[in-house]
């Protein structure tokens, strides 16, 4: 069973209606050193995530630059799980892992070196098209194949990002048998603002394909 990340909420409406259309998990982005029109100030974040219903994981997705900023982040956010961008090395991974309560996913890229030791520091990778800021949300797909073999061959939980609409989600599930697929840009009708309907339609062809009901 494939599960399903919306990320990029801006507002308590869109984050209702990813909750509604059935998606696992909902995405904040806060604390990003990049030019996006995902990202929302600490008390917006804060509110968005303190809104996502049990049952529906909140993912706090940030790029924190020390281990210090980060538990200080989460702490004041309180997500249910942290989405780790760029910034922090396997073994600083590893030191917020000590100090925080919450599941750690780390971001790599699908042809990066040392993804092995990202993996063994943290509870799940999520593999992505990463810009040359070490942002997400690029729109960009990357080699599905390459992804494929890392779920093959690590052990935690990959998940699968970048380039993803509710057009490739199901070939996307198809070919790589993620743990979860993750989406931004892709279900937007406007650059922060999300299309309701895309939601629906990519929560309703992820879970199909993954059930093999396509
Ligand atoms: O979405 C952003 O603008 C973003 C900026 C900086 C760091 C992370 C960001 N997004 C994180 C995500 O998890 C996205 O869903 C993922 O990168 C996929 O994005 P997309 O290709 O737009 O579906």
């Amino acid at each position: 069973m494939t599960r399903v990340k919306i990320c990029g909420v801006t507002d308590s409406t869109d984050r209702d209606a990813v909750v509604a259309a059935g998606a696992d998990a909902v995405g904040v982005i806060h604390g990003v050193p990049v030019d996006t029109p995902r990202e929302v100030d600490e008390e917006t974040a804060e509110t968005l995530a303190g809104g996502v219903p049990p049952f529906v994981t909140s993912v706090l997705v940030t790029m924190p630059t020390t281990v210090q900023e980060a538990v200080r982040r989460i702490d004041r956010i309180e997500p249910d799980a942290v989405q780790v961008h760029d910034g922090l090395s396997p073994a600083e991974l590893g030191a917020l892992d000590s100090r925080i309560t919450q599941n750690i996913v780390a971001v790599v890229e699908a042809d990066a070196p040392a993804i092995e030791d990202y993996a063994a520091h943290a509870d799940a990778l999520l593999v992505d098209s990463v810009d040359a800021d070490g942002g997400g949300g690029t729109g960009e797909t990357h080699d599905w194949e390459r992804t494929r073999d890392l779920v093959d061959s690590l052990d935690v939980p990959v998940v699968l990002a970048g380039g993803l609409t509710p057009e490739n989600v199901a070939e996307a599930v198809e070919a790589v048998d993620p743990f979860a697929v993750d989406v931004a840009s892709g279900v937007e009708s406007s650059g922060g603002t999300k299309d309701h309907d895309a939601v629906e339609r990519f929560v309703r062809n992820a879970t199909r394909a993954s059930e093999g009901t396509v």
